[in-house]
């Protein structure tokens, strides 16, 4: 239908919010199709979308940033606000579906189960178990097939005890919720805590004040085995844009030398040894962090064990370079933990250990900024110049989760100003630091293809 002419701001804004919905939505079933040869089911308990183009990443900002921008527009103050404030319970429930193994009890179970069955299982009050189930169906997390009768769905099957992204729900419930992100405010409002940049003046040293004065978050995981084996679990469940999407690690040479600093359990690692097997591997972090990474490589890819393909190496990144003369140096979400001095102390001894061939990639989250012209000139109006709106949204909760529960975070340290992205002409000239970025990529667009 033409619009009319004298159509107000707000109709024409929420017409092209309605075109982008429909043209991006189309584009994204167009790449699934292309990519996996079909569109993934939301009903299926079957998690086949792991593999992910950055097309259909651009895609999904654009889609959640145009929807959340026509609801927030169209529905009531009252309602957005008040959702808003209930966010906590969605996490909460999530919390109460994955200690109590949920998804576990109904795998195997596609008809479902009725939830005294779940209850029994789960050792929790049927009744309320019930209501926290009926909550996150309505999110699509689990699917009430009928009155009380619930079965796993493509999301809640991904959050079986045994997955990354049941280490990570675990994570935030008992650590983030108990010990950093309430805090936030009463932190920022602290005369001392508040302006600090040091990594002992967090919401989360702010909460453990009184226990332990100066506590950091990776000081208390490695008091903690189990916790820090889960937290090293989590890191693993960023898997969507991997780096082999960004970087043509299929053009180094045979034999090249690839060493991941601060690599954890090998969450970026193991996918790169499994598709580059001509790559000689190190690995490097903590020492407590190295052993829960031979573990997860023996029970991931003993092959590359056997073959003798890696080695691991303890690190403290403060304290000393890593192994010297790598042809590539890789970080992936390790600078956003760390304020600038203690940043600028990691890079320097990474500056160390390079030769003259070596070149460092940093693969991390760059917040986008507002005065970039080209960071914004290609949002598509009415979407937001930040970051398109709510698509970016995990980068900006990262910010503030670094900030809060691990470290002081990228935009303490000052590292929300986007670098300068090398381009893939000379892709493996040396003495280069690249960044790039994790999921969310504000200047995908930017990016060679490849
Ligand atoms: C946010 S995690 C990222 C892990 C991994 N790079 C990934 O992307 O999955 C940060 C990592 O930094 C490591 N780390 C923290 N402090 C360190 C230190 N002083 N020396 C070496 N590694 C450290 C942690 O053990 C953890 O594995």
């Amino acid at each position: 239908m033409p619009a009319a002419a004298n159509e107000s701001v707000e109709r024409k804004n929420v017409r092209a919010l309605i075109g982008i919905i429909s043209t991006v939505a189309e584009d994204a079933m167009n790449t699934w199709e292309q990519e996996s040869g079909r569109i993934p089911s939301l009903d299926k308990p079957v998690d086949d979308t792991r593999a992910v183009a950055p097309e259909l990443l651009r895609s999904m900002r654009l889609l959640e940033s145009a929807c959340f921008q026509l609801c927030s527009t169209l529905m009531p103050t009252s309602l957005s606000m008040i959702t808003r404030s209930y966010a906590p319970i969605d996490s909460a429930c999530l919390g109460v579906a994955s200690q109590g193994k949920v998804a576990d009890v109904l795998d195997g179970h596609p008809k479902g189960l009725h939830v005294d069955i779940i209850a029994e299982k789960t050792q929790l009050p049927a009744e309320k178990l019930a209501r926290v189930l009926r909550l996150l169906a309505v999110k699509h997390c689990f699917k009430e097939v009928s009155k009380d009768v619930s079965a796993n769905n493509r999301l809640s099957h991904s959050i079986r005890s045994t997955t990354p992204l049941a280490a990570l729900i675990s994570t935030f419930s008992d650590i983030c919720h108990e010990n950093a992100w309430p805090f936030l405010y009463s932190t920022l409002a602290d005369p001392e805590y508040g302006p600090s940049n040091s990594p002992t003046k967090t919401s989360f040293s702010w909460s453990m004040r009184k226990e332990k004065p100066d506590a950091t978050f990776f000081g208390y995981l490695a008091e903690r085995p189990e916790k820090s084996e889960m937290f090293g679990k989590a890191m693993t469940a960023f898997d969507a844009g991997g780096v082999q999407e960004f970087y043509p690690i299929g053009s180094l040479p045979a034999g090249a030398t690839w060493c991941d600093v601060g690599g954890g359990q090998g969450g970026v690692l193991i996918p790169v040894a499994n598709t580059h097997p001509t790559l000689r591997l190190t690995l490097q972090d903590q020492l407590h962090v190295i052993e829960e990474a031979k573990q997860h490589f023996a029970q991931e890819c003993p092959g590359v064990l056997n073959e003798k393909r890696i080695s691991f190496v303890p690190i403290d990144f403060f304290k000393e370079p890593p192994v010297p003369n790598q042809d590539v140096y890789y970080m992936r979400m390790i600078i956003h933990d760390w304020p600038d001095a203690e940043s600028i102390q990691i890079l320097k001894n990474v500056r160390k250990a390079m030769g003259p061939q070596s070149r460092l990639l940093i693969h991390d989250y760059v917040l986008p900024s507002l005065d970039s012209k080209a960071q914004t000139q290609h949002i598509p109006k009415p979407l937001l110049p930040t970051y398109y709106g709510a698509g970016g949204q995990r980068s900006f909760m990262m910010d503030q989760h670094a900030g809060a529960a691990e470290l002081e975070g990228a935009h303490a340290a000052g590292l929300h100003q986007p670098r300068p992205r090398q381009r893939a002409r000379h892709p493996h000239s040396p003495r280069r630091i690249e960044w790039h970025t994790v999921p969310e990529i504000p200047a995908l667009e930017e990016l060679p293809k490849a």
